[in-house]
């Protein structure tokens, strides 16, 4: 489907290399500001267990795992929505992303220019923050003017009541709060600001970039992130970015694991990232198994079979008959797919049926 999760933040905090571990190695990270200039995109496979001991259990001739994409995006300084350092651009770029990687930099470097001249993450988190807020504002007051005209001539119900909700934007953020955490219906939502694609309405997880000393548990600076996203309830990842990076560069999984061990670490930072953008975006995976081929599908939360099997081809949704369901435990117990049906434990499903995350799908279509 093609999401993607764009890295932001202030400069030379670490995005580059980050996103260098991400897609092992593209985009050039360097020691100063504004080394990234065009947006890299960079295609990540998203690690998953069950898919593992599908494979045993199957062992087919290939396995395909799903993927989304992260975009590294150059950093922002005071005044781009104003147009600051390329700052139009830059907010341009976000702007076509559909979640945000907000990288902060929690690590000590006096070889490192930090654009700001101290590490501080809450005041780099409102700097970045403010600058998204100011853009959105300006998109939120366009809209105010023109709604307001159509309210005050017409009288009409449906312009009011969206006005009113979009001040209730306007309010949030002239307060200096993301337009995420604005108190509306999903229905007020789509009718105000959905044609707005505002950049703080997007969903976010920070991660605190921390020096390889703070692993696994953070520092000072990486407590003091999670104390004022608190009331966000987004997630904080706490992650060294030059160790990410080391660690990618390892071809045997036996040396990564070791490495990791050395940093109190169980996963890498980069595997929970790729997580959390995953269910960030609100995704979740089924399923196909069969001897030629175990594979991972994405869709969103919600998805009715029909819709789902359209991600495999067009013609399994529009021919959609029926779906024959399994659920990873049974196939674990069980073990092949003639003694699961034996057992009763294969579910035949219709075309109101939710697709649940992990389940095992085969699709009966008639074109
Ligand atoms: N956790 C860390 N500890 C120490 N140094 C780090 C850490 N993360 C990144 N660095 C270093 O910080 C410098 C800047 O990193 P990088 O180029 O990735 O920043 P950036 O955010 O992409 O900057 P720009 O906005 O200019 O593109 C690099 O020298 C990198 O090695
Ligand atoms: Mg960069």
């Amino acid at each position: 489907m093609g999401l993607q999760c764009g890295i932001v933040g202030l400069p030379n905090v670490g995005k580059s290399t980050l996103f260098n571990a991400i897609s092992s190695g593209k985009a050039e990270a360097a020691n100063y500001p504004f080394c990234t200039i065009d947006p890299n995109v960079g295609v990540v496979t998203v690690p998953d267990e069950r898919l593992d001991t599908l494979e045993t259990l199957v062992k087919p001739q290939k396995v395909v795992p799903t993927i989304i994409e992260f975009v590294d995006i150059a950093g922002l300084v005071k005044g781009a929505s104003q147009g600051q350092g390329l700052g139009n651009k830059f907010l341009a770029n976000i702007r076509e992303v559909d979640a945000i990687v907000h990288v902060i930099r929690c690590f000590e470097d006096d070889n490192i220019v930090h654009v700001e001249g101290r590490v501080n993450p809450i005041f780099d988190k409102d700097i970045i923050d403010t600058e998204l807020q100011l853009k959105d504002l300006e998109s939120v007051d366009k809209k105010l003017q023109r709604i307001e005209k159509a309210a005050r001539v017409s009288g009409d119900a449906k312009a009011k009541a969206e006005l009113e909700v979009l001040l209730r934007y306007k309010n949030a953020l002239e307060d200096g709060k993301n337009a995420r955490l604005v108190d509306a219906t999903e229905e007020e939502k789509r009718a105000a600001v959905g044609d707005l694609h505002l950049l703080t309405i997007k969903p976010v997880i920070y991660v605190a970039n921390v020096d390889e000393g703070s692993l696994p548990n953070g520092n000072k600076y990486s407590d003091q992130l999670r104390e004022a996203v608190k009331a966000e309830g987004a997630d904080v990842l706490v992650i060294c970015a030059n160790i990410e990076s080391q660690i990618s560069e390892m071809s045997e999984p036996e040396e990564q694991q070791m490495f990791l061990e050395e940093y109190g670490l169980t996963e890498s930072g980069l595997s929970q990232l790729i997580k959390a953008s995953y269910s960030l975006l609100n995704l979740i995976t089924y399923f196909t198994a069969g001897v030629k081929e175990v594979r991972a599908w994405t869709i969103q939360r919600g998805w009715k079979a029909p819709q789902a099997a359209g991600v495999i081809h067009t013609d399994f949704e529009r021919g959609f008959i029926r779906a024959e369901v399994i659920k990873l435990p049974d196939y674990v117990q069980y073990k092949s797919e003639a003694a699961i049906k034996d057992a009763g434990k294969m579910s035949v499903e219709g075309k109101e049926y939710v697709v649940q995350d992990g389940d095992i799908m085969h699709f009966r279509f008639n074109v």
